[in-house]
């Protein structure tokens, strides 16, 4: 039976749950260290990073988190879980926080400004189309939203968003003052690396599912090759011992 945790310290893992749940899914909340010996993968949800990050600290959730990464299982962060699963961050507040990183990106924390710029608007994903059926675009609930301004060779782009004229798409700066000749440029707003999946909005607050079947099937995949490489290295093992144990004849 597929167990899907959910970190279940702050935000919106309830959201999480009730679509699993939609999707025929058990959804697992997190909120020690032990229990994610139980999932096979995991969803970070939204809500608020800094926040997130101190009651994980006060867990003692940040090392298992990182091996539960490290180890190659499927794991989705979204919104404030994409900032999590960034190997860096910009835009913190003072004094940072920890992240589990994982994900060869540099996300900007509040890129898309504060709570009164939240939006929702259309995001074009032909690649989750295509596995999902149905449109190409899904509707993007953008909550005090982060974006990713920087990601490396192995990073898929699922998603990319148009940047309002207002903001500036540098890495280093606070996203709030104005620069020349950005109305074109855009930020990447979903992507995949291995075993991680990252949007920086919320598929948990709409009513479509296909983000989360997304991930589940891609979940499904990971435990499928590891199973046959653990399946490979017992047929390895299996063959080894029969050598070893060939009558000698003298
Ligand atoms: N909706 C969200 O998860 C917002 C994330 C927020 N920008 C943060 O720093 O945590």
């Amino acid at each position: 039976m597929t167990l899907v945790g959910v970190l279940a310290l702050q935000g919106s893992f309830n959201e999480h749950i009730a679509v699993l749940r939609r999707l025929g899914v058990k959804g697992v909340e997190i909120r020690k260290p032990e229990q994610l010996q139980n999932v096979t993968s995991l969803i970070i949800p939204g809500g608020e990073s800094t926040t997130m990050a101190k009651l994980a600290e006060y867990h003692n959730l940040f090392p298992s988190l990182r091996e539960f990464v490290k180890m190659g299982r499927p794991v989705w962060g979204t919104c404030a879980g994409l900032i999590f699963l960034a190997d860096k961050a910009t835009g913190q507040k003072t004094g940072g926080q920890q992240l589990v990183g994982g994900l060869d990106c540099t996300v900007h924390r509040n890129f898309f400004g504060s709570q009164i710029q939240s939006f929702e608007a259309e995001v074009l994903a032909p690649e989750v189309a295509s596995k999902e059926g149905g449109p190409e675009t899904f509707r993007g609930v953008f909550i005090r939203a982060p974006a990713i301004l920087e990601a490396g060779p192995e990073v898929q782009v699922l998603a990319d968003y148009p940047v309002p004229s207002n903001i500036s798409t540098s890495p280093y700066s606070s996203g709030e003052e104005q620069k020349e000749n950005v109305e074109q440029s855009k930020v990447i707003v979903a992507v995949r690396q291995g075993n991680i999946l990252a949007t920086a909005f919320h598929p948990e607050l709409t009513a479509d599912t296909r983000w989360h079947s997304y991930f589940l099937k891609m979940a499904n995949e990971i435990a499928e090759t590891s199973n046959s490489q653990l399946q490979l290295q017992v047929n390895i093992n299996y063959s080894q011992k029969q050598l070893n144990e060939l009558p000698i004849f003298q």
